[in-house]
């Protein structure tokens, strides 16, 4: 099953992060050293493609950065951190979202070897990258950090690579740290994975202790990847970025054959074809080499201009030597969906071509045109979690200076109608829902259905009571409990996802003062009793804030929220209502009170030059408003109550 997407956890503040400053790294250039590599003298036998993959924070990256420097892909003497993570966003919160490649040279026994490292991101709602980086390796490294012990992603990602049948390196890292207690942590991994604790490879990336022996390792217990030269070339694209003078830039595994720079290939998804102008490898700079061969990963650049033309997943072969296609990947099911839209409609082109470009970088986002009679045209987008959600909207301001308004998150629910119009209308007795505003009325529908998740917490045995409760306060039950060691239990739950999307992860860091971890996998669907919740200000729906909530949570709901959109309001000329309403019934209020008049007349106070300033700042401010009715809304009122939904 796939798991992915957890919401709620919002990252530290940018630039602050816990980790150091990421500032000022730079890669060493190898562009003189290797330009003439000749990749034909490594055969797929010395070749080994893996990935490290691990819980958030165990240190993947900070080990990817040491395996760099023994290898000489990086210069040693400078302060490497986290080099693969290339992304501004990704150096501001400490987080990877990208899984990045690197081709690493080692000499062993005599023989040179390649060694293929696919770093991926540690955070769930990035796991779809780390099952698409794993179709392109043959074994891993599963860190695990010697004082947290095994943690809910250790898990959901061991599994992932059990699944794809990988051979699987465990490693202890931090052993360093003052607590650590590699012994227990090796006990885990015996209990948990069922792997020999004497596997166990115990280092610290921080220090280089031990880093060595994991490339011993990788060459001796992973496979090479088993493929043929002299078939015609087989490629798989596993990821794809785009560059504004180059056009799209394909990662490419390479299963059969060989490429070479000026071959022509095809695209198998597209049957468009393309000349080969630049193929190389990742080192973890683009180097080229002006060919590849089977076993190999790398990239490849061949005119493609549209960025509909590199699917991920696609298989890329030689003109007139079709092959059949490689299995591709299962496309990413995203957890929640929301809406986009330009902030001014002129725009709308500009933030369509950047919601592309980045796309094609992020294959897991899906796009569909919406339109609304407020927010006027725009795009539902679906991701695979919150943070994702944060994420992707993070880049579109960085990455191409695009500024949009969102609207309230919402999960897939479904209907089964009743009505033969609407049946006739939507060609299908059962619909999904990804928009809130387009909820059926329950007098058209015999029930309303809702995605539930097979929840894995793991904790501390100290902290299973709060669990427990809060669990229970977000209509969870129960599936099961086990201990992984003497005061450590692993509990699955089943959730509606509605209930863990926004602020679960959050609660249950803060009652277990960070102890606890959190991941989850799909578990299709179940029979709710929803409704549909408007949020209105002076009688005006705001399109942003339409939500759909379980009956039983309405009230508390509609509530909080109103309270929060109270707070977040400035004061106008005249009192507005917030107000909760189900259909025509409103189920909570707040008043934001007018301005007093005393307080406008102290403020204007006759001073000219003032009244101009307050004026000047208020049109430039205007840009940033939303108009509902008449009531000026700042942009960030509705972003804040995303971020801080009401605790049901
Ligand atoms: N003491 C100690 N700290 C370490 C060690 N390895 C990593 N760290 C620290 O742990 C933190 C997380 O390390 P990262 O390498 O960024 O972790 P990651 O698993 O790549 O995290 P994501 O990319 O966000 O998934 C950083 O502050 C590292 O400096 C180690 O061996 N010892």
């Amino acid at each position: 099953a796939a798991r992915r997407g957890l919401p709620g956890l919002l990252p530290a503040p940018a630039g602050g992060s816990a980790r150091g400053a990421r500032t000022g790294v730079r890669l060493y250039s190898s562009a003189d050293r290797k330009e003439k590599i000749d990749m034909s003298r490594i055969p797929a036998e010395n070749t080994r493609n893996f990935s490290i993959i691990a819980h958030v924070d165990h240190g993947k990256s900070t080990l990817a950065d040491r395996l760099l420097e023994l290898t000489g892909t990086i210069d040693r003497t400078k302060n490497n951190k986290q080099v693969l993570d290339k992304l501004q966003v990704e150096r501001e919160r400490g987080i990877t979202v990208k899984a990045q490649t690197a081709s690493l040279f080692y000499n062993y026994e005599g023989k040179q070897y390649l060694l293929n490292l696919i770093d991926t991101p540690g955070h769930v709602d990035f796991s779809y990258e780390v099952s698409r980086s794993l179709s392109a390796c043959q074994g891993v490294l599963l860190v695990v950090d010697a004082n947290e012990g095994i943690q809910a992603q250790t898990v959901a990602n061991f599994f992932l690579a059990f699944e794809a049948q990988l051979s699987v390196i465990p490693v202890i890292n931090k052993i360093d740290l003052k607590n650590a207690d590699p012994e227990k942590v090796e006990s885990q991994i015996e209990k948990v994975f069922d792997i020999p604790n004497d596997e166990c490879i115990k280092i610290s990336a921080k220090l280089g202790t031990n880093v060595g022996s994991i490339l011993q390792a990788v060459i001796e217990k992973i496979p090479p990847p088993k493929v043929n030269r002299d078939n015609p070339l087989r490629a798989l694209v596993f990821d794809s970025s785009f560059d504004q003078y180059r056009g799209v830039i394909a990662n490419v595994a390479l299963f059969d054959g060989a490429v070479s720079k000026g071959d022509r290939i095809v695209s198998a998804h597209t049957q468009k074809t393309y000349e080969v102008n630049e193929v190389g490898i990742l080192n973890p700079n683009e180097q080229p080499t002006g060919k590849l061969y089977a076993g190999q990963v790398g990239y490849l650049v061949a005119g493609m201009k549209d960025v509909t033309e590199a699917q991920i997943g696609d298989t890329l072969y030689l003109h007139k030597q079709p092959v059949e296609p490689l299995p591709g990947f299962k496309s990413a099911k995203p957890m929640v969906f929301a809406g986009m839209y330009p902030i001014d409609q002129s725009e709308y082109n500009t933030l369509k071509s950047a919601i592309e470009k980045l796309t094609l970088n992020d294959s897991s986002v899906t796009v569909h045109r919406d339109s609304s009679l407020a927010l006027g045209a725009g795009w539902r987008l679906g991701f695979l979690g919150l943070l994702h959600m944060e994420v992707f909207n993070q880049r579109l301001e960085q990455e191409y200076n695009a500024s949009v308004i969102l609207t309230t998150p919402t999960v897939p629910y479904k209907a089964v109608l009743s009505s033969a119009k609407l049946i006739k209308e939507y060609r299908a007795k059962e619909i999904t829902i990804i928009n809130p505003a387009q909820f059926p009325d329950k007098s058209k529908v015999t029930e309303y259905l809702e995605p539930v998740v097979l929840g894995t917490i793991i904790t501390p045995d100290e902290y299973i009571g709060k669990i427990t409760t809060l669990c229970q306060t977000r209509r969870a039950i129960q599936k099961n409990i086990v201990f992984i060691d003497q005061n450590r239990a692993m509990l699955k739950y089943l959730f509606p996802l509605n209930e863990i999307v926004v602020d679960f992860y959050d609660s249950l860091k803060s009652l277990s003062s960070g102890y606890a971890s959190f991941d989850y996998e799909d578990a299709g669907y179940q029979t709710a009793e929803l409704v549909k919740m408007d949020i209105l200000l002076n009688g005006n729906i705001v399109e942003e804030l339409v939500t759909v909530v379980h009956k039983d949570k309405a009230y508390s709901a509609g509530k909080a929220i109103c309270e929060r959109l109270k707070d977040s309001l400035p004061r106008q000329l005249f009192e507005i209502a917030v107000q909760a309403a189900i259909g025509s019934k409103v189920i909570a209020r707040e008043t934001v009170k007018a301005y007093r008049k005393n307080v406008l007349a102290k403020c204007y106070g006759g001073d000219i030059t003032r009244k101009m300033k307050l004026l000047k700042r208020q049109t430039e401010g205007k840009k940033k408003l939303r108009k509902i009715g008449n009531i000026e809304v700042p942009k960030d009122a509705f972003i804040k109550i995303l971020k801080a939904q009401p605790d049901k």
